[in-house]
Order: structure tokens, then sequence, then C-alpha cells
């Protein structure tokens, strides 16, 4: 057995970023920007008024003075001339500030009467004007990789960006195996229970950027299994769920070996997920065969598949990100294996659930995090720092 941080070791060295392709801005969101992406213009493109009142010259405001309204300036339609001495010109929130300007007075601020301004006494000091450039200049660059969010992409729309270079959604087959799995909504046998972790793992895959697809349910015969990996020729990454075990039924393993995959590993010391394996398939795709039990499956998902996911999506090499909390309540000894135990923040504290099967979704939906404890951790005390990763 390997240790968790081994694991994503070799993961890492077989998630190869994907290729990139060019999508409409419009589609570009929650994508990852694969390419350095240069502003086509400054903006604003002019200096601009930032609310609505009358363009002047500093020089000739002060409480009490009167000023002539020589035209307006009006966001898309500049005034053409020049203010002089004593001039002001009626003015917009992001109208362009006409030549001789400087500064703004807010219309709450003057009198008008006809072609005059008065300007009164609670003047404050703001010139409200809005410089050339003043968000950003002409090749400023938002650079990759990085995940588009809607704020970059009114940025990037701001930019006169029009389409974007993103890395390929890695396709992802997901395949439930065991004669034991329905689909939700069938009617199961008395024997059999419904597949849940593959709609588990398509939804973290999906939240996660890439491109999952369920393959139908296989049956614990090696035909069923060859049959189902040679429907996921098309995709990046082979997820199994279950057979991975050492039972007369898991064959897994077997079959990926038949069809030639070379197996990067096979078990780690890792509770929830101990017989996890990965490897390269013939084809050249990868391939992560997940325990079956339901907590082990979504945990692996979680410290493995999201960190292979961001790789292939070219957004480099990092475990799933943790953050630091106190005990609430004290805990066990832990065993020979790194144990991600299923545990509740709340308050600033976690909280680590009493019972840790791992066949228990019903417990794994109520966490928030996974207290990480490493192998022979010794018994931790109420108040005592642990490692945490949200999920
Ligand atoms: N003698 C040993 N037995 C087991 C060992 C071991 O080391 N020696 N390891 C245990 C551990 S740890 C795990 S984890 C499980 C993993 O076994 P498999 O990956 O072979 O999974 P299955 O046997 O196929 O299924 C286990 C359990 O999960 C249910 N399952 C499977 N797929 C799904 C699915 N898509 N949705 C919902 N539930 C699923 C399945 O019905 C079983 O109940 O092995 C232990 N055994
Ligand atoms: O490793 Mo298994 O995943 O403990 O249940």
């Amino acid at each position: 057995m390997i240790s968790v941080a081994d694991a994503l070791t070799h993961l890492f060295d077989l998630a190869k970023p994907l290729k990139t392709e060019v999508v409409p801005l419009k589609h570009a969101n929650g994508r990852v920007l694969a390419k350095d992406t240069v502003a086509r213009r400054d903006q604003p493109p002019f200096s601009a008024s930032a609310m609505d009142g009358y363009a002047v010259r500093n020089a000739d405001v002060s409480p009490g003075a009167t000023l002539t309204v020589i035209g307006e300036s009006a966001a898309g339609h500049r005034f053409d001339g020049a203010i002089q001495p004593g001039e002001c010109v009626r003015i917009f929130t992001g109208a362009p500030l006409p030549n001789g300007a400087d500064r703004i007075v807010i219309q709450e601020d003057v009198t008008a009467t006809g072609t005059q301004i008065t300007i009164g006494d609670t003047l404050d000091s703001n010139a409200y004007v809005r410089a050339k450039g003043f968000d950003f200049k002409d090749g400023e660059v938002v650079a990759a990789p990085k995940v588009l969010r809607p704020a970059d992409i009114a940025l990037l729309a701001a930019m006169n960006i029009a389409e974007v270079t993103v890395t390929r959604r890695p396709k992802v087959a997901i395949l439930s195996t065991g004669d034991e799995l329905v689909m939700p909504g069938e009617t199961p046998t008395e024997d059999q229970i419904i597949a849940s972790n593959s709609f588990g793992l398509y939804a973290m895959l999906k939240d996660i950027g890439a491109d999952p697809r369920l393959l139908p349910i296989t049956r614990d015969t090696k035909d069923s299994l060859k049959m189902a990996f040679s429907l996921a020729q098309d995709a990046d990454l082979l997820v199994t769920i279950g057979g991975a075990s050492v039972g007369d039924h898991d064959l897994v393993g077997e079959v990926a070996a038949d069809l030639g995959m070379q197996r990067s590993f096979y078990k780690i010391a890792m509770r929830p997920g101990k017989p996890l394996m990965a490897g390269r398939l013939s084809n050249g795709a990868m391939m992560i065969g997940l325990p079956g039990n339901p907590v082990s499956a979504m945990v692996c998902g979680k410290i493995f598949l999201e960190p292979v996911l961001q790789a292939l999506l070219g957004l480099g090499h990092a475990p799933a990100p943790e953050f630091t909390a106190p005990l609430a309540a004290d805990v066990a000894t832990n065993g020979p294996r790194e144990h991600y135990m299923r545990a509740k923040l709340d308050a600033g504290q976690v909280t680590v659930f009493d019972r840790q099967d791992s066949a228990l979704l019903s417990v794994l939906a109520k966490a928030n995090c996974l207290v990480i404890r490493p192998p022979h951790d010794p018994a931790r005390k109420a108040g005592e720092i642990m490692r945490c990763v949200a999920i």
C-alpha cells in the first residue's frame, strides 16, 4: 500500500493537460483560460464623467460662481467644442469629458436657470472624472491559467475579447459495476440496491468543469466489463466504481489488465479508499478504479479525482485545499491508514461523527468537511487543531 501523497504524485504523472479550444466569450464561464489574453483598448477609452452634472474648469469653481451652459455631453455622444473660462457643459455619467474641463460638479450642487448655473456652497472636493485607462489599459493581460468567473467574463468583454482560448473539458466516463445495482427510478429485486456513487461523482465532476458521462451499469462478468470499457473509447478518463477489492466478483483490475492497462498503483493506506487503482489504458486514456463503498467513492472523488481534473484542465498539481480547525470533542487513536473522517464544522469547531462506516451516505450528506488523521495519529483532545478538507 502506498501513501495518499504518493498516490497523488502517480496520478499527476498520468494527468497531462488536455488540448485547448476557442469558445465564444458567452460560453466561457467556468472554463479554464489557457492563453494569456490581452486588452485591446483602454477603459474608459476617454476621460469620462463619473456623475450626472456639469463639466467645468476647476479654476472657475467657487461657491456662488455662475457659469454659462454651452452644450451637452452624453454617454455615446460627446461635446465637440472646448470649454472657455466661465463656461460649462451639461454632462451625464459615462460621457466623455469635454476639452478644457477637468472637473464635474454634480447637479445636486448647482441651481440651474435657463442656460446659467450657479454653484452652491456645499461642494465636495471630488473631481468625479475617470481618467482614460482608469480601469485597464490597452495591452493589459489577463493571465492564464485561470478559471473564468462572471467578473472575468465581464472584464474580457470590456477588453473587446469576443472569443477565448480555453482548455478542453475533460471527458470522463463513469462506470458502475455490480449485479446488485439498478438505476434510480428502476424497480430493484430484493437483493438489489440503487446505484448512487455514479450520480454523486457525476455531480462532483460537472461542478469542476468536466464533461462526465454515465455508462450503463455492468454486471459482474468479464464480458460485461469489457463491453463497457469499449464504450469509453473517446474518454480522457475512465472512472470505474466497485469491483476493486479482493472478492471473487471483483474483476475490474483483471479486465483492465487484460485490455492492456498499465497499472500505476493499486491500494493505498487510506480510509476510506484502500482499494483505489490507477493506470493508463492502451488507448492512452487514464483510468481510475474507485472502491464501491459509497463514502469511499465520494471521498476518493474529493481527494483524487478533483486534483486530477484540475491537472487535466491545466491548473497545475495541487492536493485538495486544506484548512485547520479545533476539535469540538475528543477523538480516539487512528489506525494504520490515513483516515478522512466525516465531520461537521460549526461555529469554528469541528465535530467528528461517531459513525464512520464507509457505507453511510446519510452521514456523508450531513458532513461539510473531512478531518484528516495521519496513520497512527494518537488520540486527540477537544481544542486540538486538526487538518480538514471542505466537502
Ligand atoms: N476481504 C476483504 N474485503 C474487503 C476489503 C479487503 O481489504 N479485504 N476491502 C474493503 C474495502 S476497504 C472496500 S472500500 C470495499 C471495496 O470493494 P469494491 O471496490 O470491490 O466494491 P464492491 O465490492 O463492488 O462494492 C462495495 C459496496 O459498495 C456498493 N456499491 C458498489 N458500487 C456502487 C454504486 N455505484 N452505487 C452504490 N453502491 C455501490 C456495493 O453494493 C457494496 O455494498 O471492499 C471491502 N472488502
Ligand atoms: O477503504 Mo474502504 O474504502 O474503507 O471502505
